[in-house]
């Protein structure tokens, strides 16, 4: 049998979430017959006419982690391909709470939209929280076609507008199925109501989808939960298996100690010896010196260690109703198996799910509320980013006083400027300086023009006499970022570096001209904000070139091959490009050459 798959749903009240998971365990035949047999009663005695699937999911309440009781109900099926865990967390308004720890160990989510009333605030919020937690498998349910008329411009109205707001987000792999749950269309077999729809059924993708690879493999980490001393001469250490593969023979290092010994025994679940572990298995290992481990210490590779620090960013998700998150607050840090005490320092923003708004002035967080927070720890922790290793890239801080688990975390990483670290001002006055500098922020898609312009200017400006310098998204991306890709956080991590680079080029009197698509607008947002509080002028030119007029020159080539599916996130074709709501100017293609652009940009200036 193929490995375990586990799937999260969400749907608002009424989407029919509870009806799906009964007719996948009942055309599946999973139903055990007893409790088939208890909803055909029930049901019979409310005068139902078929059997209420809903009832087999509903009274199953399952509570986890302590402190919160959650309302998620676990069933559990099988098909000769596959075994299934599936959560059904509640569709109802305060349901954030449910679906961020229903969903922490889901390998899939299923998303409910109920094709009468298309893709809600409730839809956007769910596609939100999948991508949070790092779901990198989201299957869009269109159920209740049955009452659109089986339509297939109502499905891909639907599928349009639900795609065009998971752009923004990180979801990979991202399915949509039309489907009535009541009467099982695209369930568990192929609906004949929809010819026009040529994917499989729900269960035939479940069945299928590739989950194998979304384990971390790579880096090994077995945080320690407790020390087996047998006798004298054994000393086990016992945990989960959070990342890797670990084999007999292996060097490794014990942090936070650092010291390096040898694996020489594996024992597996249930007692016997094995060759390698990996997650999320339960394993004891033996060391080949005797070291001084204890619980809480972390066994990793040498040369593949995760992070070591006190000061962490994390996006967290507040979970309880009594308290709100605020700046200052002291907590129990519970990460992996060790359990410290910290502080949250800094609440940066609280994001609204709806908009992806990031809401600076926020002071708190309420019941369900998500917001980026620097936490500091009172010892140092060994952690992944969360999008690297869910375990240990997560935690829950605890109320020390109620012993309530208040809040969920999810680590981005090291906060990378230190409280020791200061600014040091140069003797130096911008006044003094030969030049005044500016930045020029070129942005808009792949082949609208943003280099020959910026070529162009940098051209004039120089020939005039006046300092200029082009800082190229491309040419950057060969140094300084070359690490990073085109996914939304490592845009966003690009176009941070850049216009720091440009605020530097702008503080020492040079006119930096920046080209970057920059497709997302708080990422620009934010550029211009560190100039304004550094009184650096920030121009925002918006090169409008229609994708059409791109798409026809393709100088690189990436349109043809991002149609062919040769590349994915491409600027405009699979990923969002949010268009500068106020600029400072605009630059159509149809206005001239790239020189007649470049022209106008002076003329802008010279005013
Ligand atoms: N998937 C995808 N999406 C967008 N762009 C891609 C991609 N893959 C490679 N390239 C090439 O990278 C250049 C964009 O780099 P930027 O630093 O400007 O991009 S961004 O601001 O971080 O979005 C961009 O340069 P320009 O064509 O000059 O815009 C491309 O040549
Ligand atoms: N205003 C314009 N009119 C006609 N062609 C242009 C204009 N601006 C740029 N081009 C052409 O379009 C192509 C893409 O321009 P480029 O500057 O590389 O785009 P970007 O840097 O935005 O990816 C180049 O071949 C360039 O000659």
């Amino acid at each position: 049998m193929g490995p375990l798959v586990r799937i999260a749903t969400a749907g608002s009240v009424d989407d029919g979430k509870s009806t799906l998971i009964g007719r996948l365990l009942f055309d599946s035949k999973s139903i055990l017959t007893d409790q088939l047999a208890a909803v055909e009663r029930t049901s019979a005695e409310r005068n139902e006419e078929t059997p209420n699937l809903a009832l087999l999911t509903d009274g199953l309440r399952a509570e986890r982690e302590q402190g919160i009781t959650i309302d998620v109900a676990y069933r559990y099926f099988a098909t000769p391909r596959r075994k299934f865990i599936i959560a059904d967390t509640p569709g109802h308004l305060q349901y954030t709470r449910n679906m961020v720890t229903g969903a922490s160990t889901a390998d899939l989510a299923l998303i409910l939209v109920d094709a009468r009333k298309g893709v809600l605030e409730q839809s956007r919020r769910h596609a939100f929280i999948s991508s949070l937690l790092g779901l990198t498998h989201l299957v869009v349910c269109v159920n209740k076609m049955d009452l659109v008329d089986w339509s297939r411009e109502r499905f891909e109205e639907i599928r349009e507008e639900f795609r065009r707001f998971a752009m923004k987000l990180e979801i990979p792999d991202l399915t949509f199925i039309p489907m009535s749950a009541l009467n099982g269309d695209n369930v568990v077999n192929r609906s004949a109501e929809m010819p026009w729809y040529e994917g499989t059924s729900l269960l035939q993708h479940l069945e299928r989808v590739h989950v194998a690879s979304d384990q971390n493999l790579i880096d090994v980490r077995l945080p320690v939960q407790y020390v087996i001393r047998a006798d004298q001469d054994f000393r086990g250490y016992s945990g989960s298996m959070s990342g890797g593969v670990l084999k007999t023979g292996d060097e490794v290092a014990v942090l936070p100690a650092g010291f390096t010994s040898r694996v020489t025994a594996i024992w597996g679940p249930g007692g016997s010896a094995v060759a390698e572990a990996f997650p999320p298995q339960a394993v004891t290992v033996e060391l080949a010196d005797h070291v001084d481990v204890g619980r809480g210490d972390l066994i990793c590779r040498p040369g593949n260690r995760p992070h070591t620090g006190q000061d962490i960013d994390a996006m967290v998700c507040w979970l309880t109703e009594q308290s709100a998150l605020s700046p200052g607050a002291r907590y129990a840090v519970q990460h992996t198996s060790r359990l410290v005490r910290g502080s949250v320092r800094e609440l940066d923003y609280r994001l609204d799910i709806n908009t992806l708004h990031r809401d600076e002035s926020a002071s708190s967080l309420s019941l369900n509320e998500i917001g980026r927070i620097r936490l500091r720890t009172q010892s140092p922790l060994l952690f992944d980013p969360y999008r690297r290793n869910r375990d240990t890239g997560c935690f829950v801080l605890i109320d020390e006083a109620t012993n309530n688990t208040v809040a969920a975390g999810m680590i981005i990483g090291p906060r990378v400027t230190h409280a020791n670290v200061a600014w040091h001002a140069t003797a130096v006055t911008r006044e003094q300086r030969a030049t005044r500098g500016l930045t020029l922020w070129l942005t808009g898609l792949s082949g609208s023009g943003k280099s020959t312009v910026a070529v162009e200017l940098e051209r004039r400006l120089v020939a005039s006499g006046r300092p200029a310098y082009v800082l190229d998204g491309d040419n950057l991306r060969h140094g300084l970022n070359a690490d990073l890709g085109f996914d939304p956080a490592d845009r966003a991590e690009n176009v941070r570096r850049v216009g720091a680079v440009a605020r530097l080029f702008a503080d020492a009197g040079n006119i930096a001209i920046v080209s970057s698509i920059s497709p997302y607008a708080a990422d620009r947002d934010q550029v211009r904000a560190a100039h304004e509080e550094a009184g650096i002028s920030f121009v925002e030119i918006f090169v409008d070139t229609p994708l059409a007029v791109c798409e026809a020159r393709d100088p690189k080539g990436l349109y043809a091959k991002a149609r062919a599916g040769a590349i994915r996130d491409l600027t405009g074709v699979d990923a969002p490009y949010e268009a500068p709501a106020r600029p400072e100017l605009v630059l159509r293609h149809s206005a001239g050459d790239p020189a007649a652009l470049a022209a106008s940009v002076l003329a802008y200036l010279d005013e």
